[in-house]
C-alpha cells in the first residue's frame, strides 16, 4: 500500500485536477489571464495566508514534540516569506500593506481558511496537517508546470508569481510537508482514520479550485 499522502490524493483524484488544472492556471501558463482576475486573487491571497498563518501557529500548539514544533514554525516563517511577494505586487498596483491588511475577506477566503483551522481544533495534528497539504503540495506542482512558460518568456506577465512557486525552495517545503505527514501518520493513523481525513483532503482541494474560480469571477465582474 502507499503512503497516506499517495492515497489521499488517489481518493481526491478529480478535485486534485479541478485544482491543479484549473482554468486559471491555464490562462496564467498562456498569459492570458485577466490581470484584474490576477490582481483580486492576491489580495484574497494575502488574508488567506493571514489565516494559514494562524493554522501553523494552531499546529505549533498542538504539537508536543520540538521536530513538530519546528515544522509549524517553517510553515509559520514560508507564509511570512510568502507575503512579501503579495505586498510587492500590489504596492506595484499602488495598493498599500494597510489597504490589503482592511481588504474585506470573500466568503470564498472565509469558507477555505476557517475550514482547515477548524480541522485543525476539532482535530489532531494530522487532522491539520492533512487539511494544509493540499495548498503546500498544489502549488508546488502548479510551480513545477508554470516553468517552462517563464524559461520561455522571460518577461512572462505572471513571472515573479511563477518564479516564487518554481523554486527549489518550494519544492523542498512541498515534500518535507508531504514527509511530516507520514511520520504523524506512523505514530497516530489507524484505517478507522482513513475516511474523515480523505474528507479533509478533498474538502480543502475542492476549495483551491474555488480560491482561483473567484479570482476569474471578481475579475470578469464590472
Ligand atoms: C490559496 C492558496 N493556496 C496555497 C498557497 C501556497 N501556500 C500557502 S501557505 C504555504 C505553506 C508555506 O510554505 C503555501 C505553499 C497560497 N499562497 N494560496
Amino acid at each position: 500500500m502507499g503512503t497516506l499522502f499517495d492515497r489521499l490524493k488517489d481518493a481526491a483524484a478529480q478535485e486534485w485536477a479541478g485544482f491543479t488544472d484549473h482554468r486559471f492556471i491555464q490562462q496564467m501558463e498562456d498569459g492570458s489571464l485577466p490581470e484584474e482576475a490576477f490582481r483580486q486573487y492576491l489580495i484574497q491571497d494575502y488574508l488567506f495566508l493571514i489565516q494559514f498563518a494562524r493554522a501553523y501557529a494552531l499546529a505549533a500548539y498542538k504539537s508536543r514534540t520540538m521536530a513538530d514544533i519546528r515544522a509549524a514554525q517553517d510553515g509559520l516563517a514560508a507564509i511570512v516569506a510568502e507575503t512579501e511577494l503579495h505586498v510587492r505586487l500590489c504596492e506595484g498596483w499602488g495598493i498599500s500593506r494597510q489597504a490589503l491588511d482592511a481588504a474585506p475577506e470573500h466568503e470564498t477566503t472565509v469558507a477555505y481558511t476557517r475550514y482547515v483551522l477548524d480541522a485543525g481544533s476539532s482535530g489532531d495534528l494530522l487532522d491539520l496537517h492533512v487539511a494544509l497539504s493540499p495548498c503546500v503540495v498544489g502549488y508546488a506542482e502548479i510551480g513545477r508546470r508554470l516553468k517552462p512558460a517563464l524559461e520561455q518568456n522571460p518577461k512572462h506577465p505572471y513571472g515573479e508569481w511563477i518564479s516564487e512557486y518554481s523554486g527549489a525552495g518550494y519544492l523542498q517545503t512541498a515534500q518535507a510537508a508531504v514527509a511530516h505527514i507520514e511520520e504523524l501518520a506512523r505514530r497516530s493513523f489507524t484505517e478507522a482514520r482513513f475516511e474523515e481525513l480523505a474528507q479533509h483532503f478533498a474538502t480543502a482541494t475542492r476549495l483551491e479550485g474555488q480560491f482561483w474560480q473567484m479570482g476569474l469571477d471578481l475579475g470578469a465582474a464590472d
